[in-house]
């Protein structure tokens, strides 16, 4: 999908979302309720109308400007949360409407071979002739997953299938739905609100927040180099502490660590309404002259990457571009800047009005506002880092801490702490702990190496952290 905004009311609930999903892929989608999952699934299955923008299944153009496929015509599967079955067909039958002609035909087709062939892939052959009121949770969303899969769609759209099993029959079932399709060669999108979940199912995670796509990744990517800091407390524990960036090094309160510069979503220095700016666009942006962005992702010359309330009017193609910025729903219209008429970074201020705002119904015709392809990089033309002594924050994940337990010596090399709070998940625990300077962090060990509340230990930093901007600076 390409630039999709939809909406219920006159705020869009989708912003400009830009999304491909690979062929036979399993995408999941998480973010915190209200951000336009649902929506965004819905809009895939031509359930609800987008304002503007792409949606294609394969080569078929589904929706665009003009041209709304029917939601029967796309070839989709659908698996709600509650299974919905029918009452009144058999599981057999369940299945068989999915593969259409209503509950008549189905009840003609729940012998057929493709309706046995599912009832055997989802393990319920024996239930066949049962009511769904006689199966369990787990049974029933089975039989929803067979019912989706029966038609042969290309994409199955599953909307928090697991979300009311308990979490023994949640893990069994997703290892289960993502062998069945990948059995069958379909693409599969599911949204869900465990993050655990999505990180360990899936080929790739789109994270998602206030209707738009934070970041796309395989779980590797999105856990090991979270987009921003919001991101990374979204997918996992984290610890976010203060330094100075150094050359490829942050300074702060755990020594002196190997750094990678993220250049993130600033909270300042976004260009005020109207103000005019050179900003370099991600890599993958595709623009046409006089081309219109919305959210595109732009990094500006420090690094800080603009956020996604930017809506920018691209005055030239090329890998750097004078643009207009101006936040999402701004009824200001933007100075109007030639090429190369704003300096490098430089913030022109509000000017005079000589170009309309663009509607926000509009079709961009970028690339940029997402990572469209995995593995595509989201801080391409980023610099290695900002200028030495920039407060930074830090990101450490809890794993990255290794402790010694110091037992009292005196003599012990290295960053100290004290243990100060610890909470036992089992398999392991997570360390709440007191540096000497004061400063909180946190740690993960195994179970085995578990340490009392009290103990002192000392701290060594495992791998490279990451370095944010820092918020406020
Ligand atoms: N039919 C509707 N009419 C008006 N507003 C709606 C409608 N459906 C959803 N919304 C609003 O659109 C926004 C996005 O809703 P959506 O259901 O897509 O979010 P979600 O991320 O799936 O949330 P959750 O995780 O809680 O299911 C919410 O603010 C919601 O109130």
């Amino acid at each position: 999908m390409r630039n999709v905004v939809v909406g219920y009311g006159v705020e869009p609930v989708l912003r400009g979302i830009s999304l491909e999903v690979p062929n036979g892929s399993l995408v999941a989608i998480v973010g915190p309720s209200g951000c336009g999952k649902t929506t965004l699934l819905r809009t895939i299955a031509g359930l609800i109308r987008a304002r503007s923008g792409e949606v294609r299944l394969g080569q078929r153009m589904v929706t665009t400007h003009g041209i709304h496929l029917a939601p029967e015509k796309r070839r989709i599967g659908w698996v709600p949360q509650d299974a919905a079955l029918f009452p009144h067909l058999t599981v057999a039958e369940n299945i068989a409407f999915g593969l259409g002609g209503g509950r008549r035909a189905a009840r003609r087709a729940a012998g057929e071979e493709r309706v046995r062939h599912l009832l055997s892939m989802v393990g319920l052959s024996a239930l066949a002739d049962r009511s769904p009121a006689q199966l369990s949770g787990g049974q029933a969303q089975r039989v929803a997953l067979a019912r989706a899969l029966a038609s042969g769609p290309e994409v199955v759209l599953m909307d928090e299938p697991f979300g009311a099993l308990d979490p023994l029959l949640r893990g069994e079932l997703r290892t289960e739905v993502r062998a069945l399709l990948a059995a069958e060669g379909m693409t599969g999108i599911l949204v869900t609100h465990d993050q655990a979940e999505a990180l360990s199912i899936a080929d790739y995670v789109a994270v998602m927040r206030d209707g738009e796509i934070l970041q796309f990744g395989t779980p590797p990517e999105i856990y090991d180099r979270p987009a921003t800091p919001w991101v990374a407390t979204f997918v996992g524990e984290s610890v976010f502490l203060p330094g100075l960036w150094r050359s490829g090094s942050v300074v702060g309160a755990l020594g002196s660590l190997e750094a990678e510069w993220m250049p993130a979503a600033g909270t300042r220095g976004n260009p005020a309404n109207g103000a005019s700016s050179r900003l370099t666009l991600d890599e993958g942006a595709d623009l046409d002259e006089g081309a219109v962005a919305r959210g595109a992702l732009a990094y500006d010359e420090s690094g800080v990457r603009h956020d996604r309330q930017l809506r920018s009017e691209i005055r030239r193609s090329g890998e750097t571009a004078p643009m207009i910025v101006f936040p999402a729903g701004a009824a200001a219209a933007a100075e109007d800047v030639g090429p190369g008429a704003a300096g490098a970074g430089a913030c022109a201020g509000a000017g005079g009005a000589t170009r309309g705002a663009a509607g926000v119904g509009e079709t961009a015709s970028n690339r940029a506002v997402a990572p469209t392809r995995p593995g595509t990089p989201t801080r391409a033309g980023a610099p290695a880092g900002p200028v030495d002594d920039t407060p930074v924050t830090v990101l450490v994940r809890p794993e990255q801490l290794e402790l010694t337990s110091i037992d009292g010596s005196v003599l012990a090399q290295g960053l100290r702490a004290t243990v100060t709070a610890v909470t036992y998940t089992g398999h392991d625990a997570l360390l709440e702990l007191s540096l000497q300077s004061g400063t909180s962090c946190m740690a993960r060990v195994a179970a085995s190496g578990l340490l009392p509340v009290g103990a002192e230990v000392t701290v060594e930093v495992r791998g490279r952290v990451l370095a944010y901007p820092r918020a406020g600076d």
